[in-house]
């Protein structure tokens, strides 16, 4: 099998913007990061391998399914896990019925099969002790975790991030850097975040976005001496 996914030619406009410009990049097992200035797209890339918006033209694929074929992309979707920007979570649950109803729309319908990965996604995200407060008294980083632990269900082979760290405390920055390095040891990882330190410490490989393009793509240590610095100077 395998165990890619693949944009080719990949383009989305909105209005008379064009917010990907044919892309074409491949990716496989390990951490990618992508990195890009306020509006260069990375938001619409996620959201299109997410298949949660159609782009105008091009093809994505991914484990060798193709997300424009209605079948294959019901079955893509079985297999990603994506925590967008803005996760729509319910105040009023709690928790464990928050992420309970993550898991019954991922098709884990045996309750106690349900109960088990909640609580594995829960303590992945150090949420455990907190599985019976309501989602509206979460601080903002708790809320940014209870995201990450949705986007766990169903263990999925590719997991999509947005800004995964935003929130997050120095402390549950570095767990989540450790989590994420290990997921990435069996899946493909993409995460979107503005913070270099955490590209430098996770991921293998950086993808830069500018104006819906691809500027740089290769290991971090391509980058120059630290990625703020290459960073700053492919933008420069
Ligand atoms: N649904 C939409 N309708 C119209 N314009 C949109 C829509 N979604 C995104 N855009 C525009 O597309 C461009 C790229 O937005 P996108 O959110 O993908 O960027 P980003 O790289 O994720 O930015 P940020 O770092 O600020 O999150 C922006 O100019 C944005 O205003």
């Amino acid at each position: 099998m395998v165990f890619t996914v693949s944009a080719k030619g990949l383009s989305k406009s909105f209005g008379r913007k064009q917010v990907l410009d044919k892309l074409d990049f491949e990716v496989g097992k390990g951490v990618t990061g992508l990195l890009g200035p306020n509006g260069a797209g990375k938001t619409t890339l996620l959201r299109c391998l997410a298949t949660a918006l159609r782009p105008d033209h091009g093809h994505i694929t991914a484990f060798g399914l193709d997300a424009s074929d209605r079948s294959q992309r019901t079955e893509l979707r079985r297999r990603l896990g994506y925590l967008p920007q803005d996760p729509g979570l319910y105040g009023h649950f709690t928790v464990a019925r928050m992420v309970g109803y993550i898991a019954i729309l991922k098709e884990i319908t045996g309750r106690r099969q349900r109960e088990e990965e909640v609580g594995r996604v829960l303590a992945e995200v150090d949420l455990t002790e907190h599985a019976s407060t309501k989602v509206k008294k979460l601080s903002g980083g708790m809320r940014q975790r209870l995201g990450i632990a949705a986007a766990l269900v169903g263990d999925p082979d590719f997991l999509i991030l947005d800004e995964p760290t935003v929130g997050l405390d120095p402390v549950q920055r570095m767990r989540f850097r450790e989590l994420v390095s290990a997921l990435g040891e069996s899946k493909v990882v993409l995460l979107s975040t503005h913070q270099t330190e955490d590209i430098a410490a996770v991921c293998g490989r950086v993808l830069v976005f500018s104006a819906g393009k691809i500027v740089f793509d290769g290991d971090t240590g391509g980058l120059g001496p630290t990625v703020e610095h290459g960073y700053l100077r492919l933008l420069a």
